[in-house]
């Protein structure tokens, strides 16, 4: 067929040979639905479009079928700017690293159809997940290079099809049960046009289609709180992800941590999804044997090269034709990895095994080029091409009431956690209070103000900081997961966090702190001055959760983070004012002064507590006598540098 551009075309192409398949699949319904209790009788209902949304149902799969051919993929790892492990390496090579460029993946075929369940095999370090990312387009940089392609109904690249990824770890948060887990992501997931019914049918489907409804109501649990099991929490990942109505389902080892019995029960699930026309592709390690007849297709893999890519029931029959036969009671999963991998235990086995691997790439590479039309004879359709994704998530005002919703009930339900914050403003509060009490109006009473409005700008502000980089290091790995299936925009995730924390967290913890504080201290009892100072704390608590929310953005990990949290911090203290007299900072970094917060901060409660204030003086004539000058608020603030307005 020719390479057309024309979208009409395109389509019309595309949705006849979605009807062939669908005609296809549905000549197979009634295996599928005798293949165990993990198939449900088909609903009687008109299948509709998730994306359009008129009367959801899983039911509702665009056959994909996927080809892949001489998919090569190399990267550079010539010692880089970019990677800073490789500096010494860089510098040894005077800043000119020549291109060292290591092949991953070489010449992979596959004919993947609707329908089927592939797994790809093969030893550690063979290649598995470059393949499934480069195939998922996971994997973006500049060092990579690609070789061939991989057509989805003819089209270049999986953005032209629903597809979804499962990844190798649950990111799930776990203070929600399973069925509020997709309650939300449905709610995120699914255009603003659904009706709350529908979306509610549709997570019931997928708590059927999943087997998850005797654990519907349990929590997700963590480490310190159990909830669900494994193989329970992998399966709530895969139905996150049924939640977009997967043509293409890609998964990275889902059976990794779970015993044998929830890893076949996960692939006979596998399997079900697949025979609702869906093409399922996952990576697996070591598959036991009954889980080996679930899977249609097999790619395996050895250093990156294909030693077979077929259907599985062709694999031994093509191992047995090179001379190698299963022998009995074996598992033919482990067989064929043994005998496609290098064992380099001594030197003589490396050299055996080598050449037997050898032998193995060059049979297949014959094979293939016989069972894999060449590039440019199969039917490409279009170039690669990115569905829209704005029609098929929520709007930005849905998600911020989703998020809020949900990060509200995600608070209530770790008391601890949210009691911590107003503990620490309490116990800040009264420490502080209580050295700081009933300060005096004399010089030393001055000096210990001006101390006091530091601690409250720094010492508080740090604390928030702190604990909000260390949190959002923690709740970061959802954000991330979400915003990559494009469910979740950032400035909707930061609103809802902050609103939802409002009433908790932002209100309570200045109000407490600077409530104690304030009167502890003895500041003027002064309704405007003390709301003036709250606000003022109110403020700096939102510059200091947002400073979080940088590091974090600039690094994910709470070691990296909170070096540069304390960066930020150390650099605000430096220039606030309070250690050196602002203006006396060296002229080429003065202007710091006007990007720190912390100047603002502490300039506004100085501002409070000295503008138009008069101390005791210990001369008389008050503040007209010059000798009483250090005793008044404007020589205050102008020994500290800051400006009259
Ligand atoms: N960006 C990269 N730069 C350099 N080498 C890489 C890069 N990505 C992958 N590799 C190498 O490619 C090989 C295949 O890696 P891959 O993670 O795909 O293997 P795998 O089969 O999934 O292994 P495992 O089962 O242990 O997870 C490994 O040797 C790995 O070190």
């Amino acid at each position: 067929m020719a390479l057309a551009d024309d979208g009409k075309e395109d389509d019309a192409v595309g949705q006849a040979a979605a009807v062939d398949v669908e005609k296809a699949e549905l000549g197979s319904t009634t295996d599928a639905s005798t293949d165990g209790p993990l198939n449900h009788n088909k609903l009687d209902q008109s299948r509709f479009s998730i994306a359009n949304a008129v009367n959801l149902s899983l039911d509702d799969v665009e056959p994909t079928d996927v080809q892949i051919r001489g998919l090569t993929i190399a990267v550079d790892t010539s010692p880089s700017w970019l990677d800073p492990s490789t500096y010494p390496e860089l510098f040894s090579a005077k800043l000119k690293a020549a291109p060292r460029i290591k092949t991953l993946l070489h010449s992979v075929d596959a004919s993947l159809k609707p329908g089927t369940l592939t797994a790809i095999i093969g030893g550690s370090g063979s290649g598995k997940t470059t393949l499934l990312n480069n195939l998922a387009e996971r994997v973006v940089s500049s060092r990579l290079s690609q070789q061939g392609l991989a057509t989805f109904n003819g089209r270049v690249g999986v953005n032209s099809v629903r597809h979804a990824y499962v990844m190798q770890q649950d990111i799930l948060l776990p203070t929600l049960t399973v069925r509020e887990t997709l309650r939300y992501s449905a709610d995120l997931r699914l255009p603003s046009s659904t009706t709350a019914e529908d979306r509610e049918r549709v997570v019931e489907e997928v708590i059927r289609e999943l087997g998850l409804k005797e654990c519907a109501n349990t929590r997700i649990g963590n480490s310190q709180h159990r909830g669900c099991s494994g193989g329970e929490k992998r399966r709530v990942s895969i139905g996150v992800q049924l939640l977009a109505n997967p043509s293409v389902l890609f998964l990275d080892e889902p059976t990794t941590g779970l015993d044998a019995t929830s890893a076949f029960q996960l692939v006979r699930t596998l399997k079900s999804l697949a025979q609702k026309g869906r093409t399922v592709i996952t990576t697996i390690h070591q598959p036991r044997s009954e889980i080996w007849d679930l899977f249609d297709n097999l790619v395996i893999l050895s250093k990156g090269s294909p030693v077979f890519s077929g259907p599985v029931s062709e694999c031994l029959p093509w191992f047995k034709e090179l001379g190698y036969q299963l022998p009995l009671f074996v598992n033919p999963a482990e067989f064929v990895i043994d005998i496609a991998a290098v064992d380099n235990r001594t030197t003589e086995l490396e050299e055996e095994t080598s050449a037997r691997l050898e032998r193995l790439k060059a049979a297949w590479k014959i094979e293939s080029e016989s069972r894999f039309p060449p590039v440019q004879d199969i039917a490409v359709m279009g170039k690669r091409k990115k569905r829209s994704q704005a029609a098929t998530h929520a709007g930005f005002l849905r998600q911020v009431r989703i998020l809020t919703d949900r990060t509200l009930k995600v608070t209530y339900r770790d008391p601890l956690g949210m009691t911590a914050s107003l503990l620490e403003a309490v116990i800040m509060g009264v420490v502080i209070g209580y050295l700081f009490f009933n300060l005096g109006r004399d010089q030393a009473g001055i000096r210990s103000r001006e101390g006091l409005l530091y601690i409250a700008t720094g010492l508080q502000g740090y604390l928030i900081l702190m604990f909000e980089t260390y949190r959002l290091t923690i709740d970061m790995p959802t954000f991330d997961r979400e915003s990559s299936e494009h469910c979740v925009d950032a400035v909707p995730y930061i609103l809802s966090r902050r609103l939802a924390r409002l009433i908790t967290e932002d209100f309570p913890v200045p109000f407490l702190f600077s409530l104690i504080l304030y009167f502890m201290a003895g500041f003027d009892h002064n309704a405007a001055k003390f709301f003036t100072f709250f606000s003022i704390g109110f403020v700096n608590h939102y510059a200091c959760v947002m400073c979080a929310f940088t590091c974090v953005v600039a690094v994910r990990h709470f070691p990296g983070a909170s070096l540069i949290a304390n960066f930020a911090f150390t650099m605000q203290s430096l220039a606030c004012g309070m250690f050196i007299q602002s203006n006396t900072i060296p002229v080429y970094v003065r202007w710091l002064k006007w990007i720190t917060w912390s100047f603002y901060t502490f300039g506004a409660y100085c501002g409070n507590e000295f503008q138009g204030s008069f101390y005791d003086c210990p001369e008389s004539g008050g503040p007209s006598n010059p000798a009483c000058l250090q005793y008044t608020g404007e020589f205050i603030m102008s020994s500290l540098g800051f400006p009259r307005n």
